[in-house]
């Protein structure tokens, strides 16, 4: 990782700090408790499939009708399948190959090269329960990575900036040598669920009322961190239960940023808190994307969007492979309630914060020390390890 074009970071602004950490963490703990009541029901809750291949359409009206089933999902559980997308499929089972070829393929001192606590970002490799969400031990294996102009179609606007603010390069890749071709299938997949989420945003725009390219200026230079997941199979079969002794994939969370494409292999996984404390286990569709409402747009809308509690647990006899894409907006984009999500007299639920600061701060609570934490930066006298959670 370069560091000679630094700028100097930015420092976070106390608000947005205090809403990642504590904020966030309030809203986990009300979605939890809310679903413990036994007079909620779970009629309004469904993820359906949308197919939006009429939202490629030049008709306004053809835009509007996907637009509004769109809408629907949102304002009930807060996730839908879309088909109809235009990724092909070489480019899909390309990027879970590599998935693949990335945890089984690569050595593990070439892993430890990549490994996160050398990043400040939370991008590179991580061994299985390195973070953890909501102090679980996650059965995962992760590699992180983020926008770079370079995955970018456009190429982007030159304007990129981590999540601090500073501008060197905090993406941590494998060698050519050490995993040929893993970087080419990458920047194919991803500079196509790129272009996917511009152009979910626009009806996600249309979605709200809201002239269809509202949101275009806020994604020129997009944050957009995705991940490769393993998540290997249990020694016995684990059955769908409310129970803190199954082994937990990923723990109970939401998503930070507008919302997230999922790709994942046939092996089920996701789970979805209804809004009766069960938990719904998303089918297997094939050649669907999983989108769900993430942190952002519910705080746009002062949460009309849903930003659904969700987990993974892998209960299946094989590996589970998935690839989110959590697409967000240019870094410094301050998000505040949309005036258009706000009746007359209604306060905001939640307070302004700034993007990358938010997301930054959400990623350094999943482990001990934040992101980039070395054993060398502790001293010794005051103990310590790393990988150890902060919940
Ligand atoms: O692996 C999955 O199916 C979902 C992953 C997820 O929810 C996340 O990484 O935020
Ligand atoms: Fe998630």
């Amino acid at each position: 990782m370069a560091t000679d074009t630094r700028d100097a970071p930015r420092l976070p602004d106390a608000t947005t700090y205090e809403e990642a950490r504590n904020g966030a963490a309030a809203y986990l703990q009300s979605r939890l408790a809310a679903a413990a009541k036994h007079d909620v029901t779970d009629n309004e809750f469904e993820v359906p499939v949308i197919d939006i291949s009429p939202s490629f359409s030049p008709s306004l009206e053809d835009r509007q009708a996907v637009a509004a089933r769109i809408q629907k999902a949102c304002t009930t559980s807060g996730f839908f399948y879309i088909t109809g997308h235009g990724v092909p499929q070489n480019v899909r089972d390309g990027i879970l190959q590599q998935a693949e070829r990335f945890m089984h393929e690569l050595s593990m001192d070439k892993k430890e090269a990549l490994h996160l606590k050398k990043n400040k970002f939370g991008l590179g490799w991580e061994p299985s329960n390195y973070t953890s969400i909501a102090g679980d031990e996650e059965q995962k294996e992760v590699f992180n990575f983020a926008y770079e102009a370079e995955l970018d179609p456009t190429g982007g606007d030159g304007l990129y900036r981590n999540l601090d603010g500073t501008k060197y390069k905090g993406n941590m890749w494998p060698k050519d040598e050490d995993l040929p071709g893993f970087y080419d299938a990458v920047k194919e997949y991803y500079g196509a669920v790129l272009g996917l989420a511009r152009h979910l945003f626009r009806l996600f725009a249309l979605s709200l009322n809201l002239p269809e390219t509202y949101f275009d200026s806020m994604t020129t230079h997009p944050g957009g961190i995705a991940r490769l997941l393993y998540y290997p199979p249990p020694k016995n079969p684990q059955p769908v239960s409310p129970s803190s002794e199954e082994l937990i994939g990923l723990g109970a969370h939401s998503d930070y940023e507008c919302f997230t494409l999922l790709l994942a292999s046939s092996t089920p996984g996701l789970e979805i808190l209804k809004p009766s404390g069960r938990w719904h286990v998303a089918s297997y569709i094939p050649g669907a994307f999983i989108i769900n409402v993430a942190d952002f747009l519910m705080r746009w809308t002062n949460g009309r969007y849903k930003s659904t509690v969700h987990r993974v647990v892998n209960r299946g006899t094989e590996a589970r492979y998935s690839v989110p894409f959590f697409f967000s907006v240019n870094y410094d984009t301050v998000i505040e309630t949309l005036p258009t999500c706000l009746k007359e007299g209604e306060e905001s639920t939640w307070k302004p914060i700034r993007a990358g600061e938010y997301i930054l701060e959400r990623l350094n609570a999943t482990t001990q020390y934040g992101m980039g934490f070395q054993e060398q930066d502790v001293d010794p006298k005051l103990g310590g390890q790393s990988g150890t959670h902060l919940q």
